[in-house]
């Protein structure tokens, strides 16, 4: 995928020095980019390499020993997500924000209905029409490609790829501007996850939505994002266009986890 912004825009999201350590213990260190509205940025490396601990630390559920994330709000402003209060950004997640997370039932209500799911979320932003919350949770599982006749199943009834397509629906029906997704694929079948790809791809687009997805599979990055950096031990040791890093990695660990894709 290709893409380009504005570069004199304001960008939606500023890192900047970002670390954490647990005790001796390199999570994270020093970790600068910026999102743009509409962007796609995957973060690629092995196991351990600290995708997870930065994506925990974007998302305020970390703590940074260093380090700091702007935000462009909506009006314009740009705020310190670690300077805003626990009220004004828990509702800034819910809203503006989406968290597609790997297991399902960490993203769901699983006790609570597939419409009740999407319409809780919908109910942060304001919403209060019973019969119109339930439409639109209705449209928004036909979007995912849930028959809208399941709207009062719930996600234990539903299949992987199901439970990952509401999951999807919940945190979209709010139109957020920024998506954090922590490898929303794996553990899926092959066809599923083939299927769930395209989908989370014709959404991106058609929504302009931002997004970081933390993924191993080099294959997921270069269906979905338009630029992509590469973590090991806790640093970035590359970061470009993502053809370009895949076509032509620079860094040896990156021509090293490239060959071994292609290998395999
Ligand atoms: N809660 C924790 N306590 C101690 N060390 C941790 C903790 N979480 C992560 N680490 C360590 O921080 C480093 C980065 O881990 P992290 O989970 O961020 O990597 P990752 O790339 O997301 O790995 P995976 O793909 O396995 O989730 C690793 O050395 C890991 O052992």
């Amino acid at each position: 995928m290709s893409g380009l912004h504005d570069q004199d825009e304001v960008p939606l999201l500023a890192v900047r020095g970002l670390a954490k350590y647990y005790g001796a213990r390199r999570g994270c260190a020093n970790v600068s980019f910026d999102l743009h509205q509409g962007e796609v940025l995957a973060i690629v490396g092995e196991s351990g390499s600290g995708k997870s601990t930065l994506l925990n630390l974007i998302a305020a559920e970390l703590e940074p020993d260093a380090g700091s994330v702007a935000y462009r709000l909506r009006s314009g402003e740009t705020r310190d997500l670690f300077g805003m209060g626990e009220a004004e950004r828990r509702l800034l997640f819910r809203t503006d924000w989406g968290f597609v997370r790997q297991d399902a039932a960490q993203g769901l209500r699983m006790g609570v209905s597939a419409g009740g799911n999407v319409g809780e979320r919908l109910m942060m932003t304001g919403a209060r029409c019973y019969g119109d919350i339930r439409a639109t949770a209705g449209d928004w599982l036909e979007r995912v490609e849930i028959d809208p006749r399941r709207i009062d199943d719930g996600p234990r009834q539903f299949s992987g790829g199901m439970r990952q397509r509401l999951q999807i629906a919940r945190n979209l029906v709010t139109r957020p501007r920024l998506v954090l997704m922590d490898e929303p694929t794996s553990g899926l079948d092959v066809s599923v996850q083939a299927r769930l790809l395209d989908l989370i791809r014709n959404l991106v687009a058609e929504l302009g939505l931002a997004v970081i997805i933390v993924t191993h599979d080099l294959a997921v990055a270069r269906l979905l994002s338009h630029r992509m950096m590469v973590m090991k031990g806790g640093a970035v040791i590359e970061e470009g266009l993502t053809d370009r890093v895949l076509d032509d990695p620079q860094h040896p660990y990156s021509q090293l986890l490239v060959s071994s894709v292609l290998a395999a």
